[in-house]
């Protein structure tokens, strides 16, 4: 493609002017070590390098044009300079790959819990409904029978567009995406216009990188102010505070569920170990409906996917079937044994989603529960106690262990969690204490995420639940620049194993 055409709808202050005869760029790349001969490099301000020092090492690499915000006067290449680079990267990579979102219907769902939830819920739907599908989220992108895990919820602009291109060129018609409050805040989203989008809930986290609930709350509001297609719907959850106030700022195409005037409401429902049933209630009638996804959390996940696809023009029949089908990794999923325990993993890695499926699994089952959680390193550090808190607090017995570390030393973690808790430290783990049998009450701390696994099952007697939160679907675990292979699914039933 003609750089000229990607420069038209630019806003750049620049520079130099393009000279005759401008290249033709056959990509576009945002990073300097994925530039091929004959592509357009867009330098980006980072958070940790600034992509401007880049621009010689895309030169050499064969960069034919460089966009970029600083001003440049001595490249050997055509030099665009513009205000904002990110938003450059979204237009040019929306024109360059021709504009896919305006070609699907396309469902974008923010909010702080939920998301990936609702998205595996709405992938469903558009099946049943005979939609070729794809979708976009935390746990992979996936189309046309190919399945990719995801490094990020919501990638990169450029990336999302080359993605979007793939599943029009693959005859997806739908297309379900994730859309994260970094992805808001850092533009990832511009160029992508939504027929429907879904806000689920508002609670802490992402502090480290927002700094504010208040600056939070504004990320997530962009995509209802500015990211809706022409009369495209805004589907909000009205169970939680955050819903009513986006439902009221908003004009135009809204449609609320779960309120008294929603056009989308339930009835006669009931939550139980092995799912939920009720009844949807339109404006056309009732419609009975059964999930296998349990807990009140995933009745608003199932109303929000039900009403997104519903101001998409779905038919009831094929979000009831839908509903009755879908099955999301890592959330809630419930692990078969033979020894009477009630084991679940579950993705919980914020005070609220923690509170959740604790409150869900405390009404649901009878015996003791043993929570095993950790908080993220290099992640929002004051939602760490809060999770001491509420995971302790509704436990017979915590655990506390290691989630990802990432760079941070995993006993400081620790250290910010266990001031939430309001109790006794019941055990300090040291395997030669262990023949004085371990605690049945209290928190134990055990920063080995296999051995808190493997003790917590253990110690489990028939009837008694161990919820294993906060990693869900993920298959390793981030232990300084490393990423080992881990599966809190794998090593509960290896736990079941070893215990026998
Ligand atoms: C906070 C955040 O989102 N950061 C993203 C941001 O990084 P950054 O601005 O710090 O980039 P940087 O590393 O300083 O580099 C600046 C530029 O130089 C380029 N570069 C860098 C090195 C080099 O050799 N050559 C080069 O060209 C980089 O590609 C980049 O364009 O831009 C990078 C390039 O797109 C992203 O990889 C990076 O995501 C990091 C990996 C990340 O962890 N992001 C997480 C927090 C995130 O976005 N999470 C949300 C989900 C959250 C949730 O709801 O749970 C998500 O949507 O995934
Ligand atoms: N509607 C909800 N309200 C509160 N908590 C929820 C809700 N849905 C799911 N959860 C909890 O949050 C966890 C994460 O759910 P899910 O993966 O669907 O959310 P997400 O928004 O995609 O998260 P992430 O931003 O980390 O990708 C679940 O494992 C569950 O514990
Ligand atoms: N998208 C979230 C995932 C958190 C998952 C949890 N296991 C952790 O590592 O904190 C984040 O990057 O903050
Ligand atoms: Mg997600």
């Amino acid at each position: 493609m003609n750089i000229s055409c990607l420069t038209k709808a630019l806003d750049y202050v620049i520079a130099a002017p393009l000279p005759e005869g401008t290249p033709e760029i056959t990509a576009i790349h945002y990073d300097s070590r994925n530039v091929s001969p004959g592509t357009l490099f867009v330098a980006m301000p980072g958070e940790t390098v600034d992509g401007h020092r880049f621009i010689p090492e895309a030169i050499k690499r064969g960069a034919a044009v460089v966009i970029g915000e600083l001003p440049h006067d001595d490249l050997t290449v055509p030099y665009i300079q513009v205000t904002d680079s990110r938003r450059a990267l979204a237009i040019v990579s929306a024109i360059f790959y021709d504009h896919p979102a305006d070609k699907l219907t396309l469902v974008g769902i923010t909010g702080t819990n939920g998301k990936t939830t609702v998205a595996y819920i709405l992938e469903s739907i558009f099946a049943a409904a005979g939609h070729a599908t794809g979708v976009m989220g935390t746990v992979s992108t996936r189309f046309a029978g190919q399945e990719v895990a995801s490094a990020m919820t919501t990638p990169e602009s450029r990336d999302i567009q080359d993605t979007l291109a793939r599943m029009v060129e693959a005859g997806v018609t739908h297309a379900v995406m994730e859309v994260s409050s970094h992805a808001l805040a850092l533009d990832r989203v511009r160029s992508c216009a939504f027929d429907a989008a879904v806000f689920t809930n508002l609670t802490q986290d992402h502090l480290d990188y927002h700094g504010t609930m208040e600056i939070y709350w504004k990320s997530k509001t962009v995509l209802f102010e500015r990211h809706r297609k022409e009369n495209g719907a805004a589907v909000i959850n009205m169970a939680n505070e955050h819903g009513k106030k986006l439902a009221e700022s908003l004009s135009g195409n809204v449609f609320t569920v779960g309120s008294g005037k929603s056009p989308l409401t339930s009835r006669n429902i009931q939550v139980e170990i092995d799912g939920i049933h009720g009844e949807f209630i339109t404006p056309e009638g009732a419609f009975p409906f059964a999930s296998k996804a349990t807990g009140r959390h995933n009745l608003e996940n199932i109303l929000c996917a039900a009403g997104a696809a519903l101001s998409v023009g779905t038919p009831m029949e094929a979000i009831v079937q839908g509903v009755k089908d879908f099955h999301v990794p890592g959330r809630l999923e419930r692990l078969e044994n033979d020894r009477g325990l009630h084991l679940f993993v579950d993705y919980a890695h914020t005070p609220d989603a923690l509170e959740n499926v604790l409150s869900t699994l405390r009404t649901l089952v009878p015996g003791r529960l043993i929570c095993v959680f950790g908080c993220g390193g290099d992640r929002d550090r004051t939602k760490r106690p809060l999770m001491g808190g509420i995971g302790a607090s509704y436990s017979d017995l915590a655990v506390i262990t290691s989630d990802n570390p990432r760079s941070e030393a995993p006993e400081k973690i620790i250290d910010d969690i266990v001031p939430g808790i309001d109790g006794e430290l019941s055990f300090r783990y040291e395997p030669e204490r262990l023949s004085e049998g371990f605690p049945q009450k209290g928190y134990v701390v055990i920063p080995d995420r296999r051995e808190a696994i493997g003790l917590a099952v253990a110690s489990a007697l028939p009837g008694d639940t161990v919820l294993v939160a906060g990693k869900g679907h993920e298959t390793y675990q981030i232990i300084g620049s490393q990423r080992l292979d881990f599966d809190d699914r794998k090593e509960v039933l290896k736990a079941v194993e070893s215990a026998r």
